[in-house]
């Protein structure tokens, strides 16, 4: 039998899953079969580790700072008596006043402490969530040195960044109620510290994201290439790699000024759908003001009435062959006005109030246009960005579906289309309509929270999602494929797979961001992360990092299946999905 290294009854540190802090546990048993140790926690918790993750307690020096309690429950014990020594701290009535009067000459002071004293410590500035900075854990803990009064200011940002970067341990029924006795208070912390970061904290240019200027310039004059080119390569009889490049048509053959105009009229009956006063009013997640944006949320009612008018146009005998004809000329008048857009959004943004930007926004002119600068760009109460997001382009992406089904029949004279297409076409409504159904969700996806709204959304949102995710339809036009129905029912089983498991995760993590009280949630655990809020790490968001992420994966191999194997093709999407996605959670990871 292996020997253990700690008896019972042994108090030493415990390192908590995923991080590199440790807190005083007593060992309560082992388990020589899985070699992992139950330890209890000062607040209760108990939990299994590795031996690796246990260190004696001699092995720790003593910390300086005030706070020598190592259980996540005394730490937050600590937290007020240390806020209350800090002057820097004041109470919240005091603190408010000192908001608005000596704002200005607070940020000045706290600007050149950053500069001379606490350049190790990246700040960045964050939009509708809540404090955030890129340090360890451990830088933190080596700020407790003698402070001077402009500093001890600046250490409210700090003592909460370390305060936040306390995991949380408990279950999460007491974590509710904990939140509920100290939630006043937080809120004023957070929001303070809010502005401060903003105001006193520039980009650096190794933080930008994508491959900083060179990268954005790669992406904005490459993937509209890239996408002429796959639909080019698509329209070949035999569309191998090895036929690369595809015979190029003339620039002047691919605009067409009534295609344009087509595209045109879409975008302003969806925008007129979205501004009907018909479902309900939500409130988005908080600014960095602490001010909450409403959204109305018609975006199925905007699908029924479409739904309602491709049906009228379709009885009426209206020719959508025109779409699949002139698929290249809508590709190119989409990206004109794509274009177009993000002129329009990049110059209203130069006018708005900073607190109004996009934390991803670094002061980059270039990097700026494609990322967008201003966070939630409005006129009136019409949100370009949330409108953006789900319906042109993704209730186009439906339509021109539909249009791929019928150029399907026309050309291979069907009566009836293949089984790949109507697996296609109803894999990917299923997603548009669960998209529209939970159009909530979308409020608590990084693009609303975090990214402006600029070139990259506006081409993401209204060109790349219809012309490039209804490519397998397309792709299926002039390459059949016959499907026999056991491969058909596994398809199907793969796709509700992942739509299980999409839904599922989404959902929780949307339920929990709106209402991280939520009764029903009252089951899951969470940690405490150093950008002040919880992450959900059981449920489905205990199975994997990102099971929202795993969902849509493989609802994605699902709808591309049907195709085939005969072209490496219609697996772009998976293809790209997956580096998409793979840099989605790295940028996740890094806020
Ligand atoms: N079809 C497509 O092309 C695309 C689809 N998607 C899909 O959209 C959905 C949303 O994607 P996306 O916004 O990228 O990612 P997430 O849904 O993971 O949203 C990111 C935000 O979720 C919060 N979050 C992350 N982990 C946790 C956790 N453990 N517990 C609680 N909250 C957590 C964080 O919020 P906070 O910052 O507030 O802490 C984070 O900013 C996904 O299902 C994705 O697959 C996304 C991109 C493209
Ligand atoms: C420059 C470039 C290629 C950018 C690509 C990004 C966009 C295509 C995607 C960024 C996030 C998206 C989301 C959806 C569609 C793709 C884009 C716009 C989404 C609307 C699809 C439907 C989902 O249910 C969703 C609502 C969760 C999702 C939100 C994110």
């Amino acid at each position: 039998m292996p020997s253990r290294k700690f008896a019972d009854g042994e108090v030493v540190r415990g390192r908590w899953p995923g991080s590199s802090l440790y807190y005083e546990v007593e060992i309560l048993s082992h388990d020589s079969t899985s070699q992992l140790y139950t330890v209890k926690y000062k607040d209760g918790t108990e939990l299994e580790l590795k031996e690796n993750d246990i260190k004696p307690l001699t092995s720790f020096r003593q910390r300086k700072s005030g706070s020598t309690s190592s259980s996540p429950s005394r730490r937050r014990g600590n937290r007020s008596r240390s806020r209350s020594r800090s002057p820097g701290r004041r109470p919240p009535k005091d603190a408010r006043r000192s908001a608005s009067a000596s704002h200005q000459a607070d940020i000045k002071e706290a600007r050149r402490e950053v500069e001379v004293k606490l350049t190790p410590l990246v700040l960045k500035p964050f939009g509708n969530s809540i404090s955030r900075y890129n340090g360890e854990p451990e830088h933190i803990e080596r700020n407790d040195v003698p402070h001077k009064n402009t500093q001890e200011k600046f250490n409210l940002l700090q003592e909460s960044s370390y305060i936040s970067t306390q995991y949380s341990l408990r279950p999460r029924r007491e974590e509710i109620r904990l939140k509920e006795m100290d939630s006043k208070e937080e809120k004023f912390v957070t929001k303070e510290l809010a502005v401060r970061t903003f105001e006193v904290t520039p980009i650096r240019a190794k933080d930008l994201e994508f491959g900083g200027v060179p990268g954005v310039l790669l992406i904005m004059f490459g993937l509209p290439v890239f996408l002429f080119l796959l639909l080019l390569m698509c329209k070949q009889k035999d569309p191998s790699l090895l036929n690369f490049p595809p015979p190029l048509p003339a620039l002047y053959e691919l605009w067409e000024t009534r295609v344009f105009g087509v595209c045109l009229l879409w975008f302003l009956i969806q925008a007129l759908f979205y501004l009907l006063p018909i479902g309900k009013v939500v409130e988005g997640t908080p600014l960095i003001d602490g001010r909450r944006l409403k959204y109305r949320l018609n975006g199925f009612y905007a699908f029924i009435l479409t739904s309602a008018i491709i049906g009228t146009c379709l009885f009426q005998g209206v020719e959508f062959h025109y779409v699949y004809r002139h698929f290249l000329q809508f590709t190119l008048a989409a990206t004109v006005f794509c274009v177009v857009l993000s002129v329009y959004l990049y110059m209203r943004s130069l006018k708005v109030p900073r607190k109004d930007l996009s934390p991803a926004s670094s002061g980059n002119a270039v990097y700026d246009f494609f990322i967008g600068r201003e966070l939630n760009p409005r006129i009136g109460t019409f949100d370009l960005k949330y409108f953006c997001e789900l319906r042109p382009g993704l209730i186009g992406w439906v339509v021109i579906n539909l249009v791929m089904l019928l150029a399907e029949m026309k050309i291979q004279s069907r009566a009836v289309p293949s089984l790949a297409m109507i697996l296609v076409n109803s894999f990917q409504l299923l997603y548009v309509v669960d998209a529209l159904w939970n159009e909530e969700a979308v409020l608590t996806t990084m693009d609303i929270i975090h990214d402006g709204f600029g070139f990259m959304l506006a081409f993401g949102d209204l060109v790349w999602v219809p012309f490039i995710y209804s490519f397998q339809a397309f792709y299926l036009v002039s390459h059949p494929n016959e499907v026999s129905w056991p491969m058909a029912s596994l398809m199907i089983v793969l796709k509700l797979c992942g739509y299980v498991i999409f839904r599922g995760a989404n959902s929780q993590k949307n339920a929990f961001r709106k209402n991280p009280s939520d009764p029903k949630l009252a089951h899951l655990k969470t940690i405490h992360t150093s950008t002040g809020k919880n992450l959900l790490v059981s449920g489905w968001w205990g199975f994997v990092r990102h099971p929202n992420y795993l969902g849509d994966l493989i609802m994605a191999l699902a709808w591309s299946l049907p195709c085939g194997f005969n072209h490496i093709l219609p697996y772009f999407y998976v293809v790209y999905f997956t580096m998409l996605l793979v840099h989605r959670e790295a940028r996740d990871e890094y806020q």
